[in-house]
Formats: structure tokens, C-alpha cells, sequence
């Protein structure tokens, strides 16, 4: 599988924030990767969405597609996306589950196993423990919550839990609160990695109510590709600001390493990704490319199928839809022009989303 990337371990802890922004800019522009550690998720509440995860795609396939994607939410089946648009092959072997925003105008877009699957099986049988478990997460849910937002610092519009039945995205949710809140603590550190504002990013409108996206990812272990060229996750790049990447320990990760600003696959060598135990790993993606005028690196990266089956939970924070992304003036000059035009945040999305889905 290649040899392992020695990536950065980023605490995003530390008391130390100008040192901790210093070592977060340099492996931007060494790797457009590295390892987070005490982001404040912990493990066993990983361990929790890995379970549910593996719980729900072992449902039936009718099952899983009563839930089929629509406007970027919900179960997306075998092959049907490809992450590598000039590939030839008939589509990544994994299936995922897509979580938007549950907060602003666009939550109720959500898609939950109990709007579908409960009308079509018996899911106490299929999920004995379902009730009692959401129950006691719920009430956590609820306490926990509040201080997540207060210390985020915003007031975003919050989706009234109470209003809620279902455990699973009351279990979603409080994750998505704590990954936002990493998320949110990163997103100040890299504006200062990049000399900037700590606030810049929140000034830009780009972390108003982002357009953060969780992913539940399974890749099968037996696949029947009769010879074919076959990935988990064809070569690709990110699209947004940042993504924080569980996995569930099986490799299969890979990414590039290769010379500056490459997006060529034949250039460079794949590296292994490791799993470190208690951190995400977090990657850049394309429009932080954009804002720093390549100077952080959005690496392409895939996952090779091992045999083994595997699963991953992949937390895209992205700017808010109408954020405009333009070359930071710092990551410009004369003898180094912009070489991206601004783009709307919701515009570049739209149009990446309809080069893998094609719709
Ligand atoms: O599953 C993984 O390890 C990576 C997934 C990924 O790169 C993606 O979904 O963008
Ligand atoms: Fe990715």
C-alpha cells in the first residue's frame, strides 16, 4: 500500500495558539494534511456513529434506498458516485449517507431513518437497543448542547430538539455540535496560520451558518469488479474550507505526495494515510486553495479497496453558500497573481457536486 505520511499532530488544545497556528500553516503548505488531536469528540462517542453507521447499512437495500439522496441528503448507493469525473470506471465501491445542516432554513432537507425505514421494516428488530440508547443520548444531547453553542461564540438559528422524536439525529446532531465546535476553533487558527484576523473567516460570512456536511461512509470488503479498475473513493480533491475524517482504523486511505500545487495523478507518489487512535484527520480542501492562492495545498487523495470492509465518517465544513471566495491579498502579488477568479462559495459547490453526481 505505499509507505505511511509522517503527517503533523496538530493540539488543538494547546494554550500556545500563535505556535499552534505556526505548525498548523506549515503542514498546510507541506502536506494539505495532518492529524488533530484533543478536538474535544471523544472517542467512544466515534465508536457510537461507527455503530450506528455499520447498523444501518447492513439494512436491506430497499431499505437504505427509501432514503435515496435528494438535495445532497441521504443514502447514496454502490457506484453511484465517482469521485474522479475523468475516470472511466462505473463509479466509487462505497455507499454513504449525506447529513446537511441542522440548523437555518435548509434543515428540514434532512432525511432520517425514521421518516423512511421505520414505515417500511420492524425496527426493533433490526435495532433492538434504538429507543433506550437515544433516549439517554437525547438528554445528553440537550445539556451538552448549549455549551457547545456558547462556546462557539455564535447564535445560530438551532433546530428545536424538542421538536425532535428521532435518537438518530438527535445522536447526528450533538455530533455534528461537537465536530462544528473543533471545526469552528480550527477554522480561527488557520486565519491566523495565514497572518490574518483570528475573526477573518466569521468577517468573510464564510462560518455564519457553514454549509458543513457528515458523511457516513462503507466500503465493502468483497467486491465483484471482474477485473476492473475498482476504488473506494477514486482520486479527488475536497471541495470546501476544511474536512475532519474518522476512521474506523482499516486502511485504505491514500494520498499524494508530490511537488507543490500538483493535481496531476501521474506526478508524485501515494502515501499511506494512517489512522492515529483519537485524532481526525484533517485535510484542506479547494477553496481554501483558492483563498490562498495555492499556498495551502488541497491534496487528491483516494482510498484503494483492501479486501477488508471499512468505514469512515468524513466532516466537510465548507464557507456558507453566498461567501465569495477570492485570493487573500496576502497570498498575492505582482510577480504572483491571483490565479483563481472569486467564485460564490454555493456557485463552486454546485458545479463540483454536478461533475461527480452529474446532476
Ligand atoms: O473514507 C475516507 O477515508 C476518505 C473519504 C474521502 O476522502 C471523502 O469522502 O472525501
Ligand atoms: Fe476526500
Amino acid at each position: 500500500m505505499g509507505e505511511a505520511l509522517k503527517l503533523p499532530i496538530i493540539d488543538l488544545s494547546s494554550p500556545d495558539r500563535f505556535s499552534t497556528a505556526d505548525s498548523i500553516r506549515q503542514a498546510c503548505i507541506d502536506y494539505g494534511f495532518f492529524y488533530l488531536v484533543n478536538h474535544g469528540v471523544e472517542e467512544e462517542i466515534l465508536g457510537r456513529i461507527f455503530d450506528e453507521s455499520r447498523k444501518f447499512f447492513s439494512l436491506p437495500l430497499e431499505h437504505k434506498m427509501s432514503l435515496v439522496r435528494k438535495e445532497h441528503r441521504g443514502y447514496t448507493p454502490l457506484y453511484a458516485e465517482n469521485l474522479d469525473p475523468s475516470s472511466p470506471s462505473k463509479g466509487d465501491s462505497k455507499e454513504s449517507f449525506y447529513i446537511g445542516p441542522l440548523e437555518g432554513t435548509h434543515s428540514n432537507l434532512n432525511q432520517w431513518p425514521s421518516d423512511g425505514i421505520f414505515i417500511l421494516c420492524e425496527i426493533p428488530e433490526v435495532l433492538p437497543s434504538w429507543r433506550s440508547t437515544m433516549d439517554l443520548f437525547y438528554k445528553k444531547v440537550l445539556r451538552q448542547l448549549k455549551n457547545a453553542l456558547i462556546l462557539v461564540g455564535n447564535q445560530p438559528t438551532v433546530t428545536p430538539l424538542g421538536q425532535r422524536n428521532s435518537g438518530w439525529s438527535a445522536k447526528y446532531w450533538w455530533i455534528i455540535c461537537c465536530i462544528r465546535y473543533a471545526g469552528s476553533r480550527l477554522i480561527r487558527l488557520l486565519a491566523l496560520a495565514l497572518k490574518l484576523d483570528e475573526d477573518f473567516f466569521e468577517k468573510v460570512g464564510a462560518s455564519d451558518i457553514p454549509t458543513a456536511f457528515l458523511r457516513l461512509i462503507h466500503y465493502p470488503g468483497e467486491l465483484d469488479s471482474s477485473g476492473e479498475e475498482i476504488y473506494g473513493a477514486s482520486a479527488h480533491s475536497d471541495y470546501g474550507m476544511i474536512t475532519l475524517l474518522a476512521t474506523d482504523g482499516v486502511p485504505g486511505l491514500q494520498a499524494w505526495s508530490a511537488g507543490r500545487n500538483s493535481k496531476n495523478q501521474g506526478y508524485g507518489r501515494t502515501c499511506q494515510v494512517s489512522r492515529v487512535i483519537q485524532a481526525f484527520i484533517v485535510n484542506i480542501g479547494d477553496m481554501m486553495e483558492r483563498w490562498t492562492n495555492c499556498l495551502f495545498r488541497s491534496t487528491l487523495h483516494r482510498v484503494m479497496p483492501t479486501g477488508q470492509e471499512r468505514y469512515s465518517a468524513a466532516f466537510f465544513l465548507d464557507p456558507n453558500n453566498s461567501c465569495v471566495v477570492e485570493c487573500l491579498e496576502s497570498c498575492c502579488s505582482e510577480s504572483c497573481p491571483p490565479r483563481f477568479p472569486p467564485i460564490r462559495s454555493g456557485d463552486y459547490l454546485k458545479e463540483r457536486f454536478r461533475l461527480t453526481y452529474g446532476s
